[in-house]
């Protein structure tokens, strides 16, 4: 059976045009006027774009005691409700656990997804079984990503030498590392001086974790990866600080990706300071909401394209959960939710302020990251012979975000009561219609994981450099005898 999209504007991240699209077995087969299809999909006054890609979730993920709330049945029929047709989330391993271990539990959990998936993979401590297993993850699993945890001692976090060694790993896999940048030694110290002096409540948990204690791990992250010739993608880059090390990097010629949370650019750390223990707890993440300035630093980067990507890091913890921190802010489960309303926040704060424009939006919601993780045209393109994940967006469609009415497994929402304007009339999951005029007809089970091949373009072009300018031993005649 063959579906048209009818009467629409496609936008992608480089053309703006007029045409329908034509898509059959799960693919666009072709794009041009007066196509005909078995199903219609009217999308006059609609803009028809790559469906988004949310390269940070945590679906179901162990996490401070606890497991996050939202798992891949529920997290990806929250995507599909807000334009988002592919997630990514991270495999865990628990320290001295392998890889594939770690894997194994995180394909039983995505066997529900509603839309296609990939995986990163996280490096939580450091060994020759990692060093051998890494090599598996990459040339037989399909998984070209490596995520690092700066922060979270005692945990997740690793120290320099596992970066550097994982980070040269990577270099020689082809394929990229990731970092979650926190000064973890800082943020631990101050976090125990706040407690010691009666600082306990969720406000708490931003004053532990100030600007510089980013800033630093992310440009120290950025010099590891320079030293180990990879890429380096900084997950949810939140302030100027951080925003400044990569803008830096790309600016001496590295290639450094950051990504802001709609999160990050639309809610600041007054959250924190609410009367209600549950606002502020519900609010709490790493990093933490930040300041206006932090705020437009962001939006300038995404609009002068030093920031990359737009993410959620959707990590959903009930209110019970969140309660797990009451008298001791560092047991609050950290994470907040986002991925049925990052489309729809994104548009309405940037391309509804003219702070982006609508190519610019799926640039960062969906075409760049499919170029980064190395999935693109199959994802995050209009093209025949792409995926048809795709998104027909109606630029009038408004709604006010409540948690009465959201698919998240959770009893609230950080953006309650914000009022968006633009979203999906259709969202397509490789040409099945998922949203059709605000009814949910998503399959549990539909979503496929997307293997994603080694040695990108970036990724060959800085290994090659680093072989041309690698020390090299001077070859000399004549040498002196030694003086000893
Ligand atoms: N971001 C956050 O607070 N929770 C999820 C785990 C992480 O990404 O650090
Ligand atoms: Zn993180
Ligand atoms: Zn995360």
């Amino acid at each position: 059976m063959s579906t048209v999209i009818k009467g629409g504007t496609i936008v992608t991240a480089d053309l703006t045009y007029e045409a329908d699209v034509l898509i059959e077995g799960g693919q666009i087969i072709e794009i041009g006027r007066d196509l005909k299809g078995d199903e219609v999909l009217d999308a006059a006054g609609c803009y028809v774009m790559p469906g988004g890609i949310d390269p940070h979730t945590h679906l179901e993920m162990p996490f401070m005691g606890t497991y996050s709330s939202d798992d891949f049945e529920s997290g990806t029929r929250a995507a599909l409700a807000g334009g988002t047709t592919m997630v990514v989330d991270f495999a865990l391993p628990s320290p001295g656990q392998g890889l594939l271990d770690a894997l194994q539990m995180w394909d039983n959990k995505s066997t529900r997804a509603h839309c296609d998936y990939s995986f990163h993979m996280a490096v939580t401590w450091w060994s020759e079984q990692v060093f051998n297993e890494m090599e598996t993850v990459v040339r037989e699993r399909g998984i070209n990503t490596f995520k690092h945890f700066m922060a979270y001692k005692g945990a997740l976090m690793v120290n320099d030498d596992e970066l550097f060694a994982s980070f040269q790993r990577c270099a020689e896999l082809g394929a990229m590392p990731l970092v979650h940048a926190e000064n973890g030694d800082i943020v631990a110290d101050l976090s125990a001086r706040l407690l010691a002096e009666g600082n306990n409540g969720p406000e708490a948990h931003a004053y532990s974790r100030p600007p510089a204690v980013e800033g630093e791990a992310t440009n120290r992250a950025i010099m590891i990866a320079d030293m180990a010739g990879v890429p380096l993608y900084v997950v949810h880059t939140s302030c100027e600080e951080a925003h400044e090390a990569i803008r830096r990097a790309r600016m001496q010629g590295k290639r450094v990706y950051g990504e802001p949370l709609i999160q990050h650019l639309t809610l600041d750390e007054s959250e924190y300071f609410n009367q209600d223990w549950d606002h502020a707890a519900r609010r709490v993440m790493s990093p933490p909401f930040r300041n206006k300035q932090h705020q437009d630093s962001l939006w300038a980067g995404l609009q002068s394209g030093s920031l990359s990507v737009v993410a959620t890091d959707h990590c959903a913890f009930s209110t019970e959960q969140k309660r797990f921190g009451v008298g001791d802010f560092t047991k609050i489960p950290n994470g907040t939710g986002g991925l049925e309303d990052r489309m729809p926040m994104l548009w309405t704060h940037g391309v509804g302020t003219g702070r982006l424009t609508p190519n610019e939006f799926v640039a960062v919601t969906s075409t760049n990251i499919a170029k980064i993780l190395n999935c693109y045209p199959k994802k995050g393109a209009v093209l025949v012979g792409a995926d048809a994940d795709l998104v027909v967006w109606d630029p009038d469609k408004e709604k006010t975000i409540t948690a009465s009415s959201q698919q998240s497994a959770i009893d609230y929402n950080v953006f309650e009561g914000k009022q968006v304007k633009g979203l999906p009339r259709f969202t397509l999951t490789r040409g099945r219609v998922a949203v059709h005029d605000g009814e949910l007809r998503g399959q549990e089970g539909h979503g496929e994981f997307v293997k994603r091949e080694p040695n990108t373009s970036v990724g060959r072009a800085l290994s090659t450099w680093k072989e041309l300018t690698a020390p090299r031993k001077v070859e000399r005649t004549g040498i002196p005898a030694s003086g000893v």
